[in-house]
């Protein structure tokens, strides 16, 4: 099933994109894991992937970095050919499988990831980004020595270090306790406060919810849905627990959208517009017309049950 929601268009000035791709395929043996894949990345924007185990959520990752060839399909990155070290030396990435140096200390790791991208990093600038990460203080400490969610950590401030245009983040959250789960939702809004692109691939939904201004929804190899949070989850809704209403306020509430009721429960679909003052002078009326409100509550639903509900109208095949 493809849920045509904002299919991204072939053909668009893949110059202003972080990252543009068409057509991407790719088979190992006889298994297809990515069937046809065209997604975009805008410069400055945020976009989630997202899909179940197994769906081709990192094999299009490291074809659109030029760490796997395409059987098909093209990719630009930051504008050029994704084989151009121009490009992807402005590239950051977190693998999804991260080892690092054991014998190096966090502070030569990083000297040596600003040398592979042509950029020198000051002490400083070393010590900020190890900040940036919850490992300041461990600069001079060996890899080796690191639990699990600190190597994780130190390969966050890798993709950090040589000041990108772009980040690619391959579930950047898989070691992390739920503290360095919001450093890291702090760093992509950081990073997306600068006009840095990321692609953020994660399981954690809620996350992605609240960081991604766009999210790409893979599943057996194709793009079964993307589009803006607002064009994916729909429309907003108001619930309101209301007693004592009258046909006019009745009315009053179908003048703002469709209304559903259950008991004392009114569920009104809010005008696609958002226009901010609708809620307040709604909940003015229904006070002045002398009806009891008991709650007002904003509704919409979670990119969780979005994302369930589209793999599950998906099902069957195996991973
Ligand atoms: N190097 C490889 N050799 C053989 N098969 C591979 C290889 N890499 C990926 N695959 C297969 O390609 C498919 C997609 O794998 P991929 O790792 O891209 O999925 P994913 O969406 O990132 O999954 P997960 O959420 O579990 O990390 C799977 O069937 C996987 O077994």
């Amino acid at each position: 099933m493809i849920l045509d929601v904002d299919v991204p268009t072939v053909g668009k000035s893949s110059v202003d994109q972080a990252v543009w791709c068409s057509g991407l395929r790719k088979r190992f043996g006889r298994r297809p894991a990515v069937q046809g894949v065209s997604l975009e990345v805008g410069r400055g924007e945020v976009v989630g992937l997202l899909g179940p185990n197994g769906a081709g959520k990192t094999t299009v990752i490291k074809m659109l970095l030029g760490l796997t060839h395409p059987d098909a399909g093209d990719v630009r990155l930051l504008g050029r050919p994704v084989t151009d070290p121009a490009a992807r030396t402005r590239v950051g990435y977190l693998p999804e499988l991260f080892r690092y140096q054991p014998w190096l200390t966090a502070a030569e790791v990083l000297t040596l990831h600003s040398r592979l991208a042509h950029r020198g990093s000051s002490k400083q600038a070393r010590h900020d980004c190890l900040a940036k990460v919850g490992l300041a203080g461990r600069a001079d400490d060996r890899v080796g020595g690191f639990s699990k969610g600190m190597q994780q950590r130190l390969g966050l401030a890798i993709a950090l270090v040589a000041d990108p245009e772009f980040v690619i983040l391959d579930e950047p959250t898989s070691a992390l306790d739920p503290l360095g789960r919001a450093d890291v939702r702090d760093i992509v809004l950081d990073l997306k406060s600068r006009g840095v692109a990321v692609l953020l691939n994660s399981h954690l939904i809620g996350e992605v919810e609240r960081v991604c201004d766009r999210v790409v929804i893979l599943d057996h190899g194709e793009v079964a849905a993307s589009g803006s949070l607002a064009e994916l989850l729909g429309q907003r809704e108001l619930k309101l627990h209301l007693t004592g209403v009258t046909p006019s306020a009745e009315n009053r509430l179908a003048a703002l959208g469709v209304v559903e009721r259950a008991g004392d429960w009114y569920t009104v679909a809010l005008p696609a517009e958002d226009d901010s003052t609708a809620v307040p002078s709604l909940v003015r009326d229904l006070v002045a017309d002398g009806i009891e409100v008991h709650a007002v509550e904003p509704a919409r639903i979670s990119l969780e049950e979005r994302l369930l509900g589209i793999l599950r109208a998906d099902q069957g095949g195996d991973r």
